[in-house]
């Protein structure tokens, strides 16, 4: 009896399954209520934010994805907060990201406080599985840096630009030009897609640089012969005049691609799949699931065996007297530091593949891009064109002479500042990098700010004060720089800030009484500036005057019409949505 009153009672105490159902229920709710509250946005303290993005576990990704473009979006922050920095979500879990749009401030940052804000893992995470050994992902401080820019050394050196670079890249650029001839006589006045050309000549012109290809594995050489077989159109006016039309475009077959080759244009597809993802490095794994990018990973680690061999027969033929490409270098790098440090060298090694690969990369998307939008440029501004071709003619006096074009020597010697106005105002206008990314290392103060260390810092290089009109924010009062801004550049007109004008270049020396460029007229931040700035900039510099001097010479760029807009696409890099070009021969 007692047994039975004290199970009784047990039993009593025990809740029904309703009850109990009703507890696990409230508890699992309970529990995920605070899971959501963890992976709620938490606003770093002082630093302004969107208060409904802060509210939502995707912060402020859907509004960057109803605005049209996401540099609109980051441009339109600093305004919305009256605030040069502010802070934005960008996934659950994850800390807010720093936003700085200030030019000064971003200057400061970037060429004076490299400790305490260094590259971070935003660009390990992106560049991921295609070249993880490349010096652009790593932090300037950690242990390997410096063996990775020693191996690169000479590459941007005068020499090096000088003997390997400068032919290599005037021929591919000279190719585009008997290639440009061909489909302008066919085209007969129409207008035809220039952008593939372009990128297809920059790739030739960076792998000739990296590996001394020969002409047998140029892109363009194929493009030319292709391009020769086809038949001409008919010539009878009276079946050609309904199609010539600066609004339709002619179109031209391709050749089928060499693959290795090929896979090179896959880089900046697989930078820009990672860019686009809140996780890049399972995007990343995922798009390797599609036999395009698996294919084209499996061909450039062919390709990178394959120049590997040739370089080492020259080496060892003709040690440094016989060095002819970017590879060469490296690979007498690793040489003459091998035997320094008593030990095998490693001709193989990532480190080496990866730096190839990087090479490739800042070399190629980032040029054949400007110049797309340089084309775009020209054709909307006759008197710009005229000008520049007036003041090419004028300077390569000699070469207008002997009725040829100029030579590379001639190009790299002959000082033209309205040529370097155009470039330069291309490079501004075109902006092609809109943020780069830093991570602090340390607790920081940034126009007054408080950033804690590990946040990720997004620096704008693009927008208010330099291709939009500034912002007229609040000054603060402890900017929290290193120097003062007295280094600065002046400030652009906001009335014309937005509209291409290469004059905006050019000042009168006085002691001469000529004109001359003057690099420091205004703010740009094309290349990125200070110790983690382009490392390539020399080498690009090149290929656009090359490039620019070399199609001016022989084209003139007609208006491409409805073709010609300014329309943007955010990839790896900002391109234009489509490059037409309408040419005559001069
Ligand atoms: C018009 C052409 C080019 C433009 C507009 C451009 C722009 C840039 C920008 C904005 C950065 C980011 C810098 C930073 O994070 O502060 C960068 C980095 C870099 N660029 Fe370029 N670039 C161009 C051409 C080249 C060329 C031709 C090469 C090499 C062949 C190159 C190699 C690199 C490398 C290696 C880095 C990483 C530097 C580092 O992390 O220390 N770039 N470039």
């Amino acid at each position: 009896m007692a047994m039975d009153d004290a199970s009784w009672a047990w039993g009593s105490l025990l809740p029904s399954p309703v009850v109990l159902f009703a507890i696990v229920c409230l508890v699992s709710v309970g529990l995920l209520y605070q899971v959501y509250l963890f992976a709620l946005p938490k606003p770093i303290p002082g630093i302004p934010y969107n208060l409904h993005a802060s509210k939502r576990l995707m912060g402020d990704i859907p509004d960057v994805r109803r605005s049209k473009h996401m540099r609109q979006w980051v441009w339109s922050q600093p305004r919305a907060h009256r605030a040069p920095l502010s802070q934005v979500f960008v996934l659950p879990f994850r800390r807010p990201t720093v936003i700085v749009t200030d030019y000064d401030a971003v200057v400061d940052i970037l060429a004076r406080r490299s400790r305490e804000f260094d590259r971070g893992q935003r660009i390990r995470e992106i560049v991921g599985l295609i070249a993880p050994e490349f010096h652009f992902t790593m932090e300037t401080k950690e242990e390997g840096f410096k063996a990775h820019k020693e191996l690169v050394r000479d590459l941007m050196t005068p020499k090096f630009l000088n003997e390997v670079s400068s032919p290599r890249v005037y021929d591919a650029f000279a190719a585009l030009v008997h290639l440009w001839h061909e489909k302008s006589t066919k085209a007969m006045g129409q207008p035809f897609c220039a952008s593939h050309d372009l990128y297809m000549t920059t790739l030739d012109s960076i792998c000739s640089v990296a590996f001394g290809l020969d002409e047998s594995k140029r892109s363009l050489t194929r493009e030319i012969d292709h391009i020769r077989s086809l038949p001409m159109p008919p010539t009878d006016p009276s079946q050609a005049s309904p199609v010539i039309s600066a609004a339709v475009p002619m179109e031209f077959s391709r050749p089928q691609p060499d693959p290795e080759i090929e896979a090179l244009l896959d880089i900046p597809e697989m930078l820009s799949i990672s860019q686009k993802s809140g996780f890049p490095w399972i995007a990343q794994r995922l798009a390797l699931l599609r036999p395009k990018h698996a294919r084209a990973m499996r061909n450039r680690q062919s390709l990178i065996d394959t120049q590997t061999e040739n370089s080492l027969k020259r080496l060892f033929a003709g040690g440094e007297k016989e060095m002819q490409c970017a590879l060469d270098w490296m690979l007498w790098r690793e040489m003459c530091k091998a035997k320094k440090e008593e030990r095998t060298p490693n001709f193989h090694s990532p480190v080496i593949r990866d730096e190839t690969f990087g090479f490739l990369l800042g070399g190629h998307d980032t040029s054949a891009t400007v110049l797309s939008w340089w084309a775009k440029y020209m054709a909307e501004h006759p008197h710009v064109q005229a000008r520049l071709r007036a003041e090419l003619r004028n300077g390569h006096s000699v070469a207008m002479m002997e009725g040829r074009w100029p030579t590379m020597g001639e190009i790299i010697s002959t000082h033209i500042p309205y040529l370097e106005a155009v470039v330069q105002e291309t490079l501004r206008c075109a902006s092609i990098v809109t943020l780069i990314s830093r991570t602090t290392t340390q607790d920081a103060q940034v126009l007054g700010y408080h950033i804690p260390k590990d946040t990720n810092i997004l620096l704008s290089l693009t927008g208010p004060g330099l291709t939009e009109p500034s912002l007229n924010v609040p000054a603060t009062p402890d900017l929290g720089m290193k120097t003062s801004q007295t280094n600065s550049p002046p400030a652009w007109d906001n009335a014309d800030i937005n509209l291409f004008r290469p004059e905006r270049w050019l000042k009168t020396d006085e002691e001469k009484g000529e004109e001359v460029f003057d690099s420091r007229a205004g703010p740009i931040l094309a290349f990125s500036t200070g110790p983690r700035g382009c490392f390539g900039r020399r080498l690009g510099e090149m290929q656009l005057k090359t490039a620019v001097t070399l199609l001016i010479w022989n084209f003139e760029f007609g208006s491409t019409g409805p073709l010609g807009g300014m329309e943007i696409k955010e990839k790896f890099v900002n391109m234009p949505r489509d490059c037409y070009v309408r040419l005559k021969q001069t």
